[in-house]
């Protein structure tokens, strides 16, 4: 996908970075080095198994990242498992391993199978001194001994000059000249501790560049990473090291996805497919259980979300109103909220999705209770507003699908359930079994509803609103038939009787009415 257009900068292939430079470059020359399954992994208490690692290489490789770094050799064999099965997969990306400046991580790493290695030294005297008890001499002797070992055995090689941006420039600027003698194939300049100014990101990149193909790794302990990535570009750097969803070592890294929309809107530039990156987000969530922040730019709940009445109302007119680029460019959708700020255009196009017209004083009537339930802090539910709806216009709608009883048993033994519910005039029940509790119960929900009343459940999500062991759940649920969907919440002390009470609401909203002449539910699904 080609960016669509930045009314306030060039969109072509080339381009400039007036901020720092007059750098021109062309799409294609920057490429990117994902770093998730080593650097992020290091981020404390994750840890990705060998099938994880291979599904998000595959994903990345797909997106067309250039390399993927799969692991440290050196970590254990259960590690070398897990970069074994990362390069067994045949990936059109470039597969390599962290080592420190030692042979044997060079070796454990072809144990594995790489295509390359980073060969990380260091470059501060702190760390030169003060971490592996060496001097600058010492280390640049090393540097150069181990990279034409790593080129012997056929490895591609980059020398990574650790905690480079608190280093003497002109040390490190002979500490690459050493390794590109040696045959290294690039130098990488790490801002290691994320301290770095983008300013001196700029300075010590572009000394490094008159010696050889130069990339960048950044962190964003300062909040500086994605500004010192483009820095790093701008004075000449053609690589960006990056993980997805920025985890890594304490602040993290540099999120990839974020250095990616950038690039490809303020600059044209691609490294990788920019449609890949919400799902790329979604699974390393997933994977490693680092949540992802409402707000976060990209792949945040609320990325694409638009609440407040003016936001909605403009977004209403025109898409891009209010948003920099389209959430399809990610692989997203546009979602419209309701709550607190909610205006009569927003209310009106959400009631509109499921088929309800109401005339001036009633909108106007149910904005405002909108509003009351918004301003509770509550999420305001499709169910919540159709509800509403109801209650304005006077009419009340007879229930088709009822809990009547719910009984739910865990232990250490199968998760089993057993329902009793009313359809229509018909009463059910049924049992089921499932990997817990919630689980069984909507197994046995949905045996006793039967095909005729089947349902998906689009999205599942549980808080607790209280804290203890006797908090209260609130369980938000999309459920969808045929086309529809409606979102509904239900909260109880009991989180079973939370999910399968948010199922059934929702199911029941989804069902034509029995009285149809209201004319104001969702069709059937067929
Ligand atoms: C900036 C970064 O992201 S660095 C990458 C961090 N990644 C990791 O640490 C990978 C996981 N690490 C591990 O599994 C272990 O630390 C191992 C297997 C690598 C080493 O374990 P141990 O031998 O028990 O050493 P320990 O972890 O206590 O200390 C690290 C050693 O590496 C040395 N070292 C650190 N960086 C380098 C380097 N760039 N080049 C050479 N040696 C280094 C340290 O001096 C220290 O050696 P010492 O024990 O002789 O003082």
């Amino acid at each position: 996908m080609k960016s669509d257009g930045n009314e306030t900068t060039t969109t072509d292939s080339e381009f400039s970075m007036d901020f720092f430079s007059n750098t021109t470059l062309s799409d294609g020359d920057v490429q990117f080095l994902d770093t998730t399954l080593r650097d992020g992994e290091q981020a404390p208490g994750v840890s990705l198994s060998p099938d994880q690692k291979a599904d998000i290489a595959r994903r990345l490789d797909r997106a067309g990242v250039a390399a993927i770094e799969a692991g440290s050799a050196c970590t254990s064999a259960a590690e070398r498992e897990t970069i074994q099965r990362v390069t067994s997969l045949g990936l059109d990306a470039r597969i390599t391993s962290f080592c420190r400046g030692v042979q044997r991580d060079v070796d454990l790493a072809l144990d594995c199978d790489v295509d390359g290695v980073h060969i990380v030294v260091p470059a501060s005297d702190r760390h030169i001194e003060g971490k592996v008890g060496s001097t600058r001499e010492e280390v640049v002797e090393t540097t150069g001994e181990l990279v034409a070992y790593a080129k012997e055995q056929g490895l591609w090689v980059e020398v990574i000059g650790e905690d480079g941006s608190r280093a003497d420039y002109d040390y490190l600027e002979a500490q690459a000249e050493a390794a590109f003698d040696a045959g290294a194939d690039r130098f990488c300049f790490a801002d290691t501790v994320g301290h770095s100014s983008p300013e001196a990101v700029y300075r010590g990149v572009d000394r490094l560049a008159d010696h050889g193909p130069v990339g960048v790794h950044t962190h964003d302990d300062l909040g500086l990473a994605v500004t010192n990535a483009l820095a790093g570009l701008a004075a000449g750097a053609d690589l960006v090291h990056g993980t997805i969803n920025g985890i890594g070592e304490r602040a993290g890294n540099v999120a990839l996805e974020e250095v990616a929309i950038a690039l490809w809107h303020c600059y044209g530039v691609e490294p990788m497919a920019t449609e890949s990156l919400y799902d790329l987000a979604a699974t390393v969530s997933e994977a490693t259980g680092v949540r992802l922040p409402p707000n976060k730019a990209v792949s945040g709940e609320n990325a694409f979300a638009h609440e407040s009445g003016i936001h909605t109302d403009g977004t209403l007119k025109d898409e891009r109103m209010y948003e920099p680029y389209p959430p399809e460019a990610v692989g997203r959708e546009r979602r419209l909220v309701l709550g607190k700020h909610a205006g009569r255009a927003g209310v009106r196009a959400a009631l509109a999705e499921h088929d309800v017209e109401l005339d001036d004083d009633a909108l106007a009537a149910v904005v405002e209770r909108v509003k009351t339930l918004g301003e509770k802090g509550k999420r305001v539910t499709d169910a919540d507003l159709l509800t509403i709806a109801e209650d304005v216009r006077g009419r009340s709608r007879e229930r088709r699908v009822e809990l009547l009883d719910l009984t739910a048993a865990s232990g250490q033994g199968t998760p089993s359930a057993s329902v009793r519910l009313r359809v229509d005039d018909d009463e059910r029940s049924a049992a089921g079994t499932g990997s817990g509790p919630v689980d069984a119960a909507m197994s046995a929900v949905r045996q006793a509803l039967g095909s005729e009343f089947s349902f998906h459940l689009e999205s599942y999500h549980v808080d607790a609103i209280t804290g203890g062991t006797d908090a209260v759940v609130t369980v938000d649920v999309e459920v969808s038939r045929g086309d529809h969907s409606v979102s509904v919440s239900a909260s109880d002390a009991d989180i079973t009787v939370a999910s399968v009470t948010a199922v059934l609401d929702a199911l029941d909203r989804l069902l034509p009415a029995a009285d149809t002449d209201e004319g104001d539910t969702v069709p059937a699904d067929d």
